[in-house]
């Protein structure tokens, strides 16, 4: 059976002051492969995070989590006070709707204009009327710079244009928190810069909590309070971006960060 249909579970412990996502003792393998090994971090709410390290380390697999895509195979996983993981199917949809995500592939619905893919979540999980998440994507497209798009197919957009609807569509959700898993990867490089503007904006403008993978360094230097570097399945190091950037402690941080930058 799976975890999500084993009920009940026992209730998250009150989380302290402010915090939004706790991970505890988290672990997953792939095989032989420990990708995460008993993880602690916590991220506060309002916080805009970077995880940053070496390719395989994990930060996708923790956004993972996180969307319920991926399982761990121990520790806990909480979300605003309450369980993700370990947690019963109705206390895990509940968790879920408020955290939406970016993928590098933009992943739009192709059969649907634009404006239906930013409404399409709102109107069916969420039970907004039509009306009102029309207003609500209309503004959203204003938002990412795309109000004049919204009768037209996804594949009549530029790449970097698709990504920035997937950004509307995440926040048409009114998600807490932000997942953005290499949004920039699959661009070409002149519409890189685009994508990172409206999200620098969205950082500035909103009191979401965003938690970002990303090779674009000096974005993660704008946006972010505080820096998580993963090695060997753990956070081996954590700060601000000025201090993680300009004066790593850890050996790992100034290779990785050598080869990166
Ligand atoms: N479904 C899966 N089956 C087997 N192995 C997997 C699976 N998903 C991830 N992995 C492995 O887990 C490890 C961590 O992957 P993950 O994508 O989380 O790393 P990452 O830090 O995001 O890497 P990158 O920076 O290259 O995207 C990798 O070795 C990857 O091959």
């Amino acid at each position: 059976m799976s975890d999500t249909l084993r009920t009940p579970e026992p209730a998250a412990p009150a989380p302290p002051p402010g915090e939004l996502i706790r991970f505890d003792g988290v672990s997953k393998r792939f095989g032989e492969n420990t990708v995460l090994d008993r993880l602690d971090f916590s991220v506060e709410a309002g916080k805009h995070v970077t995880l940053i390290g070496p390719s395989g380390s994990g930060k996708t697999t923790i956004l993972r989590m996180l969307m319920t895509l991926t399982r761990p195979d121990e520790g806990t996983i909480t979300v605003d006070g309450r369980r993700l993981y370990p947690a019963g199917r109705r206390e895990v949809a509940e968790v879920r709707r408020n955290i939406g995500m970016v993928f590098q592939q933009f992943n739009l619905f192709p059969n649907m204009k634009v404006l239906r893919n930013v409404t399409e979540a709102p109107v069916t999980v969420l039970g907004l009327s039509k009306d009102e998440a029309e207003a609500r994507a209309r503004e959203l497209l204003e938002l990412v710079g795309l109000a004049d798009k919204c009768d037209v197919y996804p594949s009549q957009l530029s790449g970097g244009q698709q990504q920035r609807v997937a950004i509307a569509r995440a926040l048409a959700m009114r998600p807490q928190v932000l997942l953005l898993d290499e949004v920039t990867s699959a661009l070409d490089p002149e519409l890189v810069a685009g994508v990172l503007d409206v999200l620098r904006d969205i950082a500035r403008s909103t009191d979401i909590t965003m938690l970002c993978v990303t090779h674009e360094m000096n974005f993660a230097r704008d946006i972010s309070d505080d820096v998580l570097m993963f090695d060997g399945g753990k956070v081996i190091e954590s700060g601000p971006p000025e201090r993680i950037f300009e004066a790593p402690a850890h050996e790992r941080t100034r290779e990785f960060l050598g080869a990166v930058l």
